[in-house]
Parts: structure tokens; C-alpha cells; sequence
């Protein structure tokens, strides 16, 4: 194919591309007038049945147009999840307009290419307000960052797919003075990076956030004698992969492009579909709308005989509140001493919610509410088994 007719090709795609950009913004501002009539009239964000409706149709049009199942599910499926993802945040924004900052401040791990950042990016993209940008050295100064007013809010990673729960994080959450009022999910997808050029026979020392490295733990194997060198967030690993040929770093491509760094080899985390799920916290609690799917983080100490934590748990089964994450972690000082992490489907503002934490006053030594706030877990609407999605 000669270049010129390649070249006709490729701009007939790029106008597409615009035009279904223009097609897209304008579907925003459409959701965004959504979201002011449910605010009015009181109906949740989320109506399931209104998007099973859309994406069957959508399917069957898509068909028609010579366009397979998975691809316009696929399409439509983030579509929608943008759509009730800026409603929720829209919602939410009327509800607390204390929270409404001209800036939000946001202290995270790491600074550029991490991925705290991108997170960062992600979440309040979606919010009012300018964006500043305070990268920490460590999970505390986040924290402490929060409670002393430098930061309006701190963002955390939580668990991951590959490695599990963050315990740092979860022991910080015992004694620090912030409210969790938000969480997300962000896809990580680890690569080693180095100089352009430089071959992977060449590399001694790999640098990495001790998360990265437990995450890519299999491949680091295959590594043998390779130095590893730990280092306080992924954007340091990076500035160090700089300064020396025979060093690379676990990170993200377009961070190591953004450093002027390329991908020796990509795709090297244990699991394929490796998601951290990060929570923002702030320093004072938020209230968050009964119109979108909420949950509520608490902690909570059981005494040390036998059924004192079934009993606590059988609260949750007796209001009928869905128990989506129990953890526990040592108490500090007070050896085999456990206080529990518990995350429920549940807002503070319902009845059964308020009965459930009266009733767990009476069974337990200590409870304490670390956060209500807008769940960003959103599970997609199954349009037909995925065998039906399967072209005949
Ligand atoms: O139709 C609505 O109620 C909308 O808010 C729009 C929309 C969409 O983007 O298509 C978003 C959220 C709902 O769950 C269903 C559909």
C-alpha cells in the first residue's frame, strides 16, 4: 500500500475518532442533566434494568452493523460505568458542599509515574476542583499530612489482586485521625523498565517498591542472581533506573515513558489482571446520598472467648447487611491481640445499619467507624450469559 493512501486511511480514522469524541462529551452533559433530575426527584443512580434494556439493544444494533457482542459490550459496559461513576461524584458534591474545594489538595505515595498518581488522577477527574498534587515519601506523612491540614485528602492502596491486603496501611488506620470517604480501583500493570537500548542480559539491579516486587514475586524468581534494590514508591525506583545502565525498575510503561525509560519486558505481575483498590481519606466524615451504593469500613476488638467474634459477625447476618471483606491485624504491645477490619455493603443513614452498630456496642470491646462512602466497585450489569454473547 502506497503511503499516501495509508495516509487518506488514517485520517479518515482520526475524524471518526473525533467525531466519537464529540458523541461522548455530549452523552456526559446528558448524564450530568440525569443526575439533576435524580437529585430532585429522589430515584437511585444506578437502574440496572435501564441498562440491561440499553445494552441488549445496543448488542442487537451492533449486530446488524456487522459488529460483534463482546466488542459493543465491552464499549458500553465503560461507557456506563463513566457515566454512573460522574453521577455518583456530581451527587455526592451537591450533598457535601463543604467538601467543595476550589483546590483539593492530595497527598499520595511517590511522585510522577507512580501509581498512586494515576490513581490520584483518576479519581478526582471526575471532581470540582483544581488538582494539587503532594507526592509522600511513605504511607504515614499521607496521614499525618491529612490530619494536620496540609492535605484536604490522602489517597492509600488497600489490597491488591496479586499480593493482598496492604497491612501498612490497615495498621495505620488504627490510630490515625482521618475518615475514609471514597475508594477505586486502578489496573496495574507492572513492566521492567530501563535506558532505551539496554538488553536484559545486561541488567545487576532492579529497583522497586516493596508492593511491585511481591506482586511480580514469580518473575523476580526467573531473575536468579539479580540484585534487588527496595526502594520508598515506585517513582524512586524509576529515578534510580536513571541513573545507571545496568539498573531497571518495576513500573508502569507510560511511566517509564514519561521518564524517558523503555519496556524490557511487559506484562511481569504474578496474575495477568492485577487491580489495586486505593481509599481516599479526609479529615472530617462525609455523608453519602442513599441514591448510590455505599459501604462502611469499621473496626471493632472482640473479647478473647470463645464465639465473641460469630456473635459480632451475626449482627451483620441479623440486619440482613452484606459482609464484603473481614481482616484482621495484631494489635500493637498486646501480643495475640487481633482487632478486626470490617467492610460492609451498608450506609450509616439506614435504619438496619444503625440497629446493627447499637447491637455490636453490646458484644463487643471497641468499635469505631473509619468511613461511609460511595462504593466505585461497580459490578456491570450481565447483559445474557457470556456463552450467549458467543457469535453463532
Ligand atoms: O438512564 C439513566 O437513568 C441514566 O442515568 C443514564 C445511564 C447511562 O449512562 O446510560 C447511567 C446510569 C444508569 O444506571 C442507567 C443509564
Amino acid at each position: 500500500m502506497a503511503n499516501d493512501v495509508l495516509d487518506t486511511l488514517r485520517k479518515d480514522i482520526n475524524e471518526i475518532d473525533a467525531e466519537l469524541l464529540v458523541l461522548l462529551a455530549k452523552r456526559r452533559r446528558i448524564s450530568h442533566s440525569v443526575v439533576e433530575y435524580k437529585i430532585s426527584n429522589n430515584k437511585p443512580i444506578r437502574d440496572e434494568q435501564r441498562e440491561l434494556i440499553l445494552l441488549e439493544k445496543l448488542i442487537a444494533y451492533g449486530k446488524s452493523l456487522g459488529l460483534d457482542s463482546y466488542y459493543v459490550n465491552n464499549v458500553f459496559q465503560t461507557i456506563i460505568e463513566d457515566s454512573v461513576l460522574h453521577q455518583q461524584a456530581m451527587l455526592q458534591q451537591s450533598l457535601n458542599p463543604d467538601a467543595l474545594n476550589e483546590t483539593n489538595r492530595v497527598a499520595y505515595l511517590g511522585g510522577q509515574g507512580s501509581y498512586s498518581q494515576l490513581a490520584c488522577h483518576k479519581y478526582f477527574s471526575r471532581r470540582a476542583g483544581k488538582l494539587v498534587e503532594l507526592g509522600c515519601d511513605s504511607f504515614s506523612k499521607i496521614t499525618h499530612m491529612v490530619e494536620t491540614g496540609q492535605a484536604d485528602y490522602g489517597l492509600l492502596p488497600i489490597e491488591n489482586t496479586c499480593s493482598g491486603s496492604i497491612n501498612e496501611v490497615y495498621d495505620l488506620l488504627q490510630h490515625a485521625q482521618v475518615s475514609i470517604v471514597g475508594e477505586l480501583t486502578q489496573s496495574v500493570e507492572h513492566c521492567l523498565i530501563a535506558q532505551p537500548g539496554v538488553e536484559l542480559n545486561e541488567i545487576t539491579k532492579v529497583f522497586g517498591h516493596p508492593q511491585p516486587f511481591a506482586q511480580c514475586s514469580q518473575f523476580i524468581q526467573t531473575l536468579g542472581e539479580m540484585q534487588l534494590a527496595y526502594c520508598d514508591s515506585t517513582s524512586s525506583a524509576i529515578q534510580e533506573a536513571l541513573k545507571t545502565k545496568n539498573s531497571a525498575a518495576i513500573a508502569s510503561a507510560q511511566a517509564g515513558k514519561n521518564a524517558g525509560l523503555e519496556v524490557i519486558k511487559s506484562a511481569v505481575a504474578n496474575q495477568p489482571d492485577n487491580h489495586s483498590r486505593f481509599i481516599v481519606v479526609a479529615r472530617k466524615a462525609m455523608q453519602v446520598s442513599k441514591q448510590i451504593p455505599t459501604k462502611t469500613t469499621l473496626i471493632m476488638a472482640t473479647a478473647q472467648i470463645a464465639g465473641a467474634l460469630a456473635d459480632a459477625l451475626m449482627i451483620f447476618k441479623q440486619q440482613k447487611i452484606n459482609l464484603v471483606k473481614l481482616e484482621s491485624r495484631p494489635v500493637p504491645g498486646n501480643p495475640w491481640e487481633e482487632v478486626f477490619y470490617v467492610d460492609l455493603e451498608a450506609n450509616l443513614a439506614q435504619n438496619n445499619v444503625k440497629r446493627a452498630l447499637e447491637e455490636l456496642k453490646e458484644v463487643t470491646e471497641y468499635v469505631r467507624i473509619l468511613g461511609c462512602y460511595p462504593s466505585e466497585s461497580m459490578k456491570a450489569v450481565q447483559v445474557i450469559n457470556n456463552d450467549s454473547l458467543v457469535e453463532e
